[in-house]
């Protein structure tokens, strides 16, 4: 699914995670947070270490379910929070995850890492290599298609797992500091080729990422403190 650029794709109201710490103590890992993301833009997460950002994207990627608020998709079903079935499937359909670490299936070729999230949703296998293939070469990676994981470079992994994010088209992406592991220019290609993919395919992509190297190629960029939005402007730093 890819909606027109503009078009609102996720939206998220006052949203409160809270844990019980191993203290016993309750933590509020996400107070009150609401926020919009539209077909085609970038949103950059920026915050201190435990501020709630990752909370952030596991709840409103429907990982993990929140305390209270809402979580709505623009254009998909309803999910109803404990369906886990119907939570698995809506995730597979129509988001798609990067974390830092690639987590490729290590026995699979890459091309067989990005296949097979399509095969599991009923293309046929080779059908679902063929576009697997496709989604490498727009990763400029084709020519690893036969490696697995073990062979390939931290950078080309996390190619891969981009290709992988964007095997079902999903109409969103949720990025947990993709670049972390790679050095700069590897980096800075793969935030290219996520707001690439906004521009390109229209997905919304919100990547929490450390790097103030990166804020330039936001649309808008949220700071957190706290479990809380404490600040929100344009990508080139003016107020939105
Ligand atoms: N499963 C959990 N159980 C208890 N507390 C948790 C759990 N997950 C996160 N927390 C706490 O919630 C708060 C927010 O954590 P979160 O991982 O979202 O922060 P973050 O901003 O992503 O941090 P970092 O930049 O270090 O990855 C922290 O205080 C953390 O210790």
């Amino acid at each position: 699914m890819t909606p027109r650029a503009g078009t609102p794709v996720l939206s998220v109201r006052d949203l409160a995670v809270r844990y019980r710490g191993g203290d016993g103590a309750l933590v509020d890992a996400l107070a009150d947070v609401s926020l919009d993301l539209v077909a085609g833009e970038m949103l950059g997460i920026f915050g201190p270490s435990g501020c709630g950002k990752t909370t952030l994207l596991m709840a409103a990627g429907l990982l993990e379910t929140p305390t209270s608020g809402a979580v709505r998709f623009a254009g998909g079903p309803a999910v109803t929070p404990g369906d886990e079935a119907a939570l698995r499937d809506f995730r597979r359909r129509h988001i798609g995850f990067v974390f830092q670490k690639p987590n490729l299936v290590p026995f699979l070729t890459a091309v067989e890492n990005v296949a097979l999230a399509m095969v599991i949703d009923g293309v046929a296998p080779a059908e679902a290599e063929r576009r697997a293939m496709g989604l490498l070469a727009m990763l400029d990676i084709a020519h690893r298609a036969g490696n697995r994981p073990a062979r390939l470079s931290g950078g080309e992994q996390q190619r891969v797992a981009v290709a992988r994010a964007l095997a079902n088209d999903p109409m969103l992406i949720l990025a947990d500091e993709p670049t972390a592991a790679l050095d700069s220019r590897r980096g800075r290609q793969v935030m290219e080729l996520l707001l690439a993919i906004a521009r390109q395919r229209g997905a919304a992509v919100a990547v929490v990422t450390h790097d103030p190297r990166s804020v330039g190629l936001f649309d808008r960029v949220i700071e957190m403190e706290d479990g809380r939005v404490v600040a929100e402007r344009n990508g080139s730093g003016r107020a939105a």
